[in-house]
């Protein structure tokens, strides 16, 4: 029809019209068309299994040829006819064009009614690892559904479980009416693959959670613990282990992981809240005890005279004793060029008011409301990974152990190796300067009026008193070493620990662990230790086995805070570790409190 108004059209001379006359009746134009209308033809029907007709074929074809006379080209048609591979051929042409290759599915039944619920039908390959999943038993309807699924576990992995999805069957055993338990025991004996058919959850959990990371401030052990839903699920953790909590979904329980093992499969905590409401119980279940603060450690020191009456003689002896001993102690410290360095903070008269003052004292939780509430108020401790940058001050050095493991020999050698990298805090006291000293050298020498306030408006990380003088280390001794640029190394008693804990001075505290006594016995023979009445005596075993149990009750109580532990064996080599963990702490990244980094970004 084209061509025949186009032939119309040639003869009126219209513009372009020959062109498009020529191009339409041109072969390959033709030709293209013909093949698409074939195609089309082609695509309309569907290929037909050929193998009945090629069959009935080649048996006609089999009887003609043999009539036909017995040639050796008819012998070979036959036994073509008759070959394998042919007839693989054509089976293979019959499967493609059958489409047997899909899966048959059986026919839908006719009467589904219109609200029946869709059911996912999920298969686990359980592998002898466990299933990273906890179910419950609705306790109204009776449904068991998977109360939760664990971060990194299988089913976590797989895609296909999720918390509030109800279980129909597992391994064809329907669970209705079942105890969870016994849903338990069939997944517990079911090797290989578990099928579990399901209802989806309508709406499941949006997880918008930021990871949060968090030192424990608490041991915990869940296979002790009745409450926790699945003991199998629950994270053990112990006290200042750094927490990545991956799950805050639920209330009550968490999911975390150790960032010492982050490639485990997270396990069950109770939250922040749960831990508080269980401590608060304990708290309260305890018996009462009086609190004392701050005030009344001054006045129990007083109390304390009284005491010290006993062997007054014996007092006044050593303070004779150890005044000359500070001395010789001075006169040892010896810098990098043999030039005399003084090291202040190494006054045993502070030392030995520190050490009477904490004897007096009464253990923590009955003694300093501040520490055991804190603890109380978190028992988890939001952490951020902090390295300080080399135009900020150095973090403060706290070493802490128990009276007599090495402390001061650490210290003084630390100072000594470098004193120019390192120093102490000048401490303060109330007692009369000695014609030798320097204020500010040796000590601050204050009024015990000024000493008081510093104590009551919180500007002393610890104190004590010693024969009437009080004797201390304050944050603005501690300021004036870093402020100066140096590394400023403290020893104090852990009941000081939480008041230096501050983003100002950003801590790093070493805790100076005993070796076992049997060691001690060896490497201790030549040392010397002081006594509240003697300087120098020789460790006698139960100075030995004294140092063990107090360590034991520090590491209990306040092993939390130990950013670092030293073994204090062979001196030569804990003064080497002390040496590189002191630098760990000014270079390296550390876990610290968010709120140091929080408080430093707020205005
Ligand atoms: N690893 C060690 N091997 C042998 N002797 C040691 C070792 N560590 C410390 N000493 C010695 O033990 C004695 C006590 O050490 P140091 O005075 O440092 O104890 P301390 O922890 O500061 O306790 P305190 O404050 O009660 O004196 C000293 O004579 C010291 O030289």
């Amino acid at each position: 029809l084209v061509l025949q108004e186009l032939s119309l059209l040639c003869k009126r001379d219209v513009n372009g019209v020959g062109m498009l006359y020529d191009l339409l009746r041109s072969r390959w134009l033709q030709a293209l068309l013909k093949m698409y209308e074939c195609l089309q033809l082609y695509l309309g029907k569907r290929p037909v299994p050929v193998t009945p007709q090629a069959r009935a074929l080649a048996r006609e074809v089999v009887e003609l040829l043999r009539e036909a006379p017995q040639s050796g080209e008819v012998k070979e048609l036959r036994r073509l006819l008759r070959a394998p591979h042919l007839k693989a051929l054509l089976s293979a042409h019959d499967t493609v064009a059958q489409k047997d290759f899909e899966p048959t599915l059986p026919p839908l039944p006719d009467n589904i009614p219109e609200n029946e619920e869709a059911m996912r039908i999920v298969c686990l390959v359980k592998n002898n690892q466990p299933l990273g999943a906890t179910i419950k038993r609705h306790e109204i309807t009776g449904d068991i559904t998977v109360a939760r699924v664990i971060h990194g576990g299988l089913a976590d992995r797989s895609g296909l479980l999720y918390a509030g999805d109800k279980l129909v069957e597992v391994n064809g055993v329907p669970v209705e009416g079942l105890e969870p338990e016994q849903v338990i025991s069939i997944l517990a004996l079911s090797q290989g693959t578990i099928m579990f058919k399901l209802i989806p959850v309508s709406d499941r959990p949006v997880s918008n959670q930021t990871t949060l990371y968090v030192r424990a401030m608490a041991d915990y052990w869940p296979l002790q613990d009745p409450a926790i839903p699945c003991a199998d699920a629950g994270l053990p953790f112990k006290k200042g282990e750094i927490l990545q909590i991956v799950d805050q979904n639920d209330a009550l329980w968490w999911q975390a992981r150790k960032v010492s093992d982050l490639s485990a499969c997270a396990g069950l905590i109770p939250s922040n809240h749960l831990l508080k409401r269980k401590q608060r119980e304990f708290w309260w279940s305890q018996p009462f005890q009086p609190h004392l603060c701050l005030k009344s450690s001054i006045l129990s020191t007083v109390e304390e005279e009284d005491d010290m009456q006993i062997d007054e003689k014996c007092v006044e002896t050593d303070e004779e004793t150890f005044e000359s001993e500070e001395l010789k102690e001075e006169e040892e410290e010896f810098g990098e060029f043999g030039h005399r360095v003084f090291i202040a903070g190494f006054r045993r008269s502070m030392r030995l008011s520190r050490r009477k003052s904490r004897a007096a004292q009464p253990p923590c939780p009955a003694r300093c409301p501040g520490s055991c509430y804190s603890t109380l108020a978190a028992p988890y401790e939001e952490v951020v990974r902090y390295q300080r940058h080399p135009a900020d001050r150095n973090r403060l050095i706290i070493l802490v152990g128990p009276a007599g493991v090495g402390v001061n020999e650490l210290r003084r050698r630390l100072i000594a190796s470098n004193p120019r990298e390192f120093r102490s805090a000048v401490p303060h006291t109330t007692r009369v300067q000695k014609s030798y000293e320097m204020n500010g050298r040796e000590y601050h020498y204050v009024s015990k009026e000024t000493f008081e306030n510093m104590v009551y408006s919180h500007r002393m990380l610890e104190y004590g008193e010693y024969k009437g003088y009080l004797y201390g280390t304050s944050i603005d001794a501690v300021r004036t070493v870093l402020d100066e640029g140096k590394i400023c190394v403290i020893d104090l008693e852990p009941q000081g620990i939480q008041a230096a804990r501050t983003h100002d001075l950003k801590p790093y505290i070493i805790f100076i662990k005993p070796s076992s006594i049997s060691c001690m016995r060896q490497t201790r023979k030549n040392a010397r230790i002081i006594t509240d009445y003697y300087v120098n005596m020789k460790f006698k075993e139960e100075d030995l086995q004294e140092m063990e149990d107090s360590a034991k009750k520090m590491e209990a109580q306040f092993g939390q805070f130990f950013d670092q532990v030293i073994v204090n064996d062979d001196l030569q080599e804990a003064s080497a570790q002390l040496l590189s963990a002191v630098h760990r702490a000014q270079d390296e990244p550390q876990w610290v409190p968010a709120i140091w980094i929080c408080s430093e970004t707020q205005p």
